[in-house]
């Protein structure tokens, strides 16, 4: 544990801002004082990025929505129908189901869709009606749905209600041409379907064309993004799926912090987090994955040095306008889980010089500098603060303040992280707004015995091979 007592570290900003900055941002509304600070990291989680997805019937909402799905085939996305939450028919209304509006607002259960929505922005699996269109009844059983990053809402009139509106990040309308949406309705309903082509048109006339002057072009007004043509609209797609991921990309603690920079993740990425967190992976795995992970931090890092326009000639005799990198810099590592990470830094940069510091987790008042062994000249260097895990940000704030008495610029500190938790990235952004933190991966938080959640233990033991001693 870093600080000496729960006090101590509920005083320090991070502990008493954790709760309300995140859960503000996601719109639930609770205050810091709400809730309390180590349980609340355990229950955080991401919350999803709705989109929501409107337009007349066969405007080509779904062929919209796949695409989407398609795109982000990195993420878990789910889609939810407007559909699912049609009221079942009663017996009178099944014996004269023509004159039934299907595109009328009052034809959805929309209490029960935000429920629906609520509980999966609170991260818990919900139950979504499955509505059948032959019998216009639910059948069981319902379709279970679990949490995910991306959730998207399809359906006629989902932007009719502004409850189910405010809950949305990005709005869609998908706005076909009248002519082009009636073709597709009758090729639908007659060969597909099997409906006269006099039905067709007089539900049309009678319901489906009043519905969508009335109630479904009066929302377009609400869309961020309007999509001419739907489906075959491929650069408006691809325009919106990139706008997604780069949100997705971004932590909320990235809004907070713009000097938080967290690694756009992959599947790679995500795999070997997975080995280094999994108590059962051998010291030899944990090395492996864990230098594979520190150098991506590394490189990424790196990018946010200084450079100069370089101009090179190449073997061709063409010329090549490139950049210069920076020269005046130098690692520090703290000991000893840092020095898991200088390897990499030599990897990247020739020559580097690397300076440690040591700092002790139980001295006086938690957080003794022991020894420090740091460049003569480092004031005028760049800094690339080297520790793997910034928990509390206790050991940072030592770190970073001794390399402040020794001159180095705030602004010249690259603090780089494989993974940060919440409150320490509180702590660190906020006494040295100037500083950047790269990082691979932000924690839930911290569990009682400031350990980061979900962690991967103790780094230096299990890096170093001292887990069994
Ligand atoms: O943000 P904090 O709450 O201060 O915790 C982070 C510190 O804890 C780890 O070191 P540790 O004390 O486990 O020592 P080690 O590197 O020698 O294993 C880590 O490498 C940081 O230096
Ligand atoms: O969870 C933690 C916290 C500090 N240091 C670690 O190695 N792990």
């Amino acid at each position: 544990m870093n600080p000496k007592s729960v006090e101590d570290f509920l005083e320090s900003s991070a502990g008493a801002h954790f709760s309300g900055l995140l859960l503000d941002e996601s719109g639930l509304g609770k205050s810091e004082l709400d809730q309390p600070t180590t349980s609340n990291a355990e229950s955080f989680h991401r919350q999803p990025f709705i989109i929501g997805v409107a337009g007349g019937a066969s405007s080509g909402k779904t062929s919209v929505c796949n695409m989407i799905i398609e795109q982000l085939h990195d993420q878990r996305v789910v889609l939810v129908n407007q559909d699912s939450f049609y009221y079942d028919l009663t017996v009178e209304e099944l014996t004269r189901v023509q004159d039934y509006n299907f595109d009328h607002p009052d034809a959805f259960d929309t209490e029960k869709l935000l429920t629906c929505m609520e509980n999966l922005k609170l991260g818990e699996a919900v139950d979504i009606p499955n509505y059948d269109l032959k019998t216009y009844k639910k059948i069981l059983p319902a379709r279970k749905v679990n949490p995910s990053h991306v959730i998207i809402l399809e359906g006629i009139l989902i932007f009719h209600d502004p409850r189910v509106r405010e809950l949305m990040n990005m709005k869609i309308f998908v706005d076909t041409d009248a002519d082009v949406r009636l073709a597709r309705r009758i090729r639908l309903d007659t060969a597909e379907k099997g409906r006269d082509i006099g039905t067709v048109l007089d539900q049309y006339s009678k319901f489906v064309k009043p519905a969508f002057d009335d109630f479904i072009l009066p929302t377009k007004k609400y869309a961020d993004i309007i999509i001419p043509r739907g489906g075959d609209n491929h650069v408006a797609i691809d325009l919106i799926v990139q706008h997604i991921h780069t949100k997705l990309g971004q932590h909320d603690l990235c809004k907070i912090y713009s000097n938080l920079y967290v690694i756009q993740t992959t599947f790679q990425i995500r795999g070997m987090h997975t080995i280094i967190r999994d108590a059962e992976t051998t010291t030899h795995d944990f090395i492996f994955y864990a230098d594979r992970l520190i150098r991506l931090v590394v490189e990424h890092g790196l990018g946010h040095l200084p450079f100069k326009e370089k101009q090179v000639t190449t073997p061709t005799g063409s010329v090549y306008i490139g950049v210069d990198f920076c020269k005046r810099l130098c690692g520090i590592s703290v000991i000893r889980s840092g020095e898991s990470m200088e390897n990499a830094l030599r990897a990247c940069c020739k020559g580097i010089k690397i300076g440690k510091i040591l700092i002790h987790r139980e001295g006086d008042n938690g957080q003794q500098l022991i020894y420090q062994n740091l460049p003569k000249d480092i004031s005028d260097r760049h800094v690339l603060l080297l520790d793997p895990i910034l928990g509390t940000g206790n050991s940072a704030v030592q770190a970073i303040n001794l390399l402040l008495q020794k001159g180095v610029q705030e602004s010249n500190i690259i603090f780089l992280n494989l993974i940060s938790a919440p409150q320490g990235v509180h702590t660190v952004c906020k006494k040295f707004p100037r500083i950047k933190i790269v990082t691979s991966e932000i924690e839930f938080g911290l569990n009682e015995d400031f350990r980061v959640i979900p962690g991967m233990g103790e780094f230096g033991d299990r890096y170093f091979g001292t887990d069994d001693c």
